[in-house]
């Protein structure tokens, strides 16, 4: 019987419904609006998130031929933040989104206060207005009569997975899973317990809080009149972990990294919750038989971006996989760099304040050779995330990295990372890894499909990129890149 996965994501709300071994029979996609209100402020309205979930699931099984579904497996946008009536099931505020930076001053002063290491250190994140914690206290504070009626056990906060199992169940079910806890700086990973300490420092109620399950769980019976039937909801997990379970990335060691927008890196740390010393963050892959398994993450916020910027704001190009050919025909001797610090630097650096910078450029300098320094570097970003882990976590030897999302459709990008990382990159057969890490886990759960080991036999390499760059020139490569983001970084602050 199929499985019917929903990939709630920033911009839009996919379905797939997969067969039981887990090929692809149909899909649907709905984009939902994005809210501005000030800048640096992300919303999303919960009823949109809502409304596209159901909408694209009804589609997406419909386009399958209205096959009986077994089970549902969910993955969402992360950290974004949900709180509701509990009387009404409706939200009393929009969602926040990861991206939204209102909360910064309150980081900061708890920064100021010497309160990271503490929080670091239970739940492996930095003191940043990325998770949910800081987001939920601002909604309780800015909602008339939230605080109140919180007191009084009305309200309930959730990530987005939550919030969908609420309306899915009918309200039956406040549940997460500790993938998406481990996003919300009150869990404490190592404990496996929200902590009641971090809900007093960020002031957010205990009663509050969704009850943590496994990533292959049970999580409740959807409404019957939403699909013909009731139907068990048995995976959840946060879209980057669950891409890691979509690449099979189930032994220590084992590293993907999703090409979007930006980019999230994961290596597999198994039973160990390594502590960063590079600024990398410790979080939970996954969460199977109640044993949390570990990765250290890294994110960068320009990957896929910087092509789009090649495109709509240089206007070099008229799609995105024109940039391959475009590349192709650089000047290899001209040596530029490009720094796509749009938006700050991401991990390892951590630098919201930089700004972006080319390198290098002379009176030969064209598109071409801009088009392949925008996909340097994507490839020079994630080496200083690897070299990062590598500082970490001294197992990692010379692993292969498992790539997925948009950006890997391209050749030359993906061949220019293996260069750079001085490692193989490998492609899998099935790009939708996200969608398929939540079906699998749902399959998993169901007892359609079997364990973790199986899944690694089972995984399918499309494309394998191979390093062809020599160690010498690579090595001086990165060096100049660190002195271009060097640079970039001094810059900042200066009038
Ligand atoms: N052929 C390609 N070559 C290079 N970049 C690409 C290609 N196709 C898509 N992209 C980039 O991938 C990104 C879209 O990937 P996707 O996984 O859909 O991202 P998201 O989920 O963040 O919206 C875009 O930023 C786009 O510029
Ligand atoms: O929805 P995406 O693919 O942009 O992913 C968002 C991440 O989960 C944020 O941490």
């Amino acid at each position: 019987m199929p499985i019917l996965a929903l990939d709630q994501g920033t911009t839009s709300s996919r379905a797939v419904v997969f067969s039981d071994d887990l090929v692809p029979l149909a899909s649907a996609q709905h984009e939902f609006p994005q809210h501005f209100p000030h800048s640096g402020w992300v919303e999303h309205d919960p009823e949109d998130l809502w409304s596209s979930t159901a909408a694209t699931a009804r589609a997406a099984i419909e386009k399958a031929g209205a096959p009986s579904i077994a089970a549902i497996g969910i993955t969402n946008q992360r950290e974004t933040t949900v709180v509701w009536d509990r009387r009404t099931g409706r939200a009393i505020h929009n969602a926040i989104v990861w991206q939204d930076r209102r909360t910064a001053d309150t980081c900061a002063r708890l920064k100021e206060a010497g309160h990271e290491p503490a929080v670091t250190e239970a739940t492996g994140l930095l003191l940043d207005p990325y998770f949910s914690a800081t987001k939920v206290a601002w909604i309780l504070d800015h909602v008339d009569g939230a605080r109140e009626a919180a007191a009084q056990g009305h309200l309930a906060f959730g990530t987005v997975d939550s919030f969908l199992v609420w309306r899915l169940t009918n309200g039956r079910a406040h549940v997460t899973d500790a993938t998406n806890a481990s996003r919300t700086m009150l869990y404490d990973i190592r404990r496996g317990a929200w902590s009641d300490e971090l809900c007093a420092l960020f002031d957010v109620p205990r009663a509050m809080l969704p009850e943590v399950r496994d990533s292959a769980a049970d999580f409740g019976m959807t409404r019957a009149d939403l699909f013909g039937r009731e139907i068990p909801i048995l995976g959840i997990a946060g879209d980057q972990q669950a891409a890691t379970v979509g690449q099979a990335c189930f032994r220590p060691g084992m590293i993907k990294a999703t090409y979007g927008t930006g980019c999230f890196a994961l290596l597999n740390t198994g039973d160990t919750a390594v502590q960063s010393r590079n600024r990398l963050l410790t979080t939970i892959a996954y969460q199977l038989d109640g044993k949390p398994t570990y990765a250290l993450e890294g994110s960068i916020f320009v990957a896929g971006a910087v092509v789009q910027w090649l495109r709509d704001g240089l206007r070099l190009i008229r799609s995105a996989p024109e940039v391959a050919g475009l590349a192709a025909r650089a000047d290899h001797s001209q040596q530029v760099i490009m720094v796509p610090a749009f938006t700050g630097l991401g991990a390892p650096w951590w630098e919201p304040e930089a700004r972006g910078a080319v390198f290098g450029l002379t009176r030969a300098t064209g598109p071409a050779e801009l088009a392949r320094a925008a996909l340097e570097s994507v490839g020079f970003q994630t080496r200083d995330l690897t070299d990062a882990m590598r500082r970490d976590w001294p197992g990692l030897s010379e692993s292969v990295l498992r790539v997925d999302g948009g950006m890997t459709a391209s050749d030359p990008a993906m061949q220019a990372l293996a260069d750079i990382l001085g490692a193989p990159v490998d492609r899998p057969t099935d790009p939708e890894t996200t969608v398929r890490g939540a079906a699998w886990l749902a399959a998993w759960r169901a007892g359609l499909t079997d364990g973790p080991e199986t899944a690694l036999t089972e995984w399918k390499r499309e494309a394998r990129f191979e390093p062809h760059l020599d160690p010498a020139t690579r090595e001086a490569r990165h060096a100049r890149w660190t002195r271009a983001v060097r640079a970039v970084i001094s810059m900042h602050g200066e009038a």
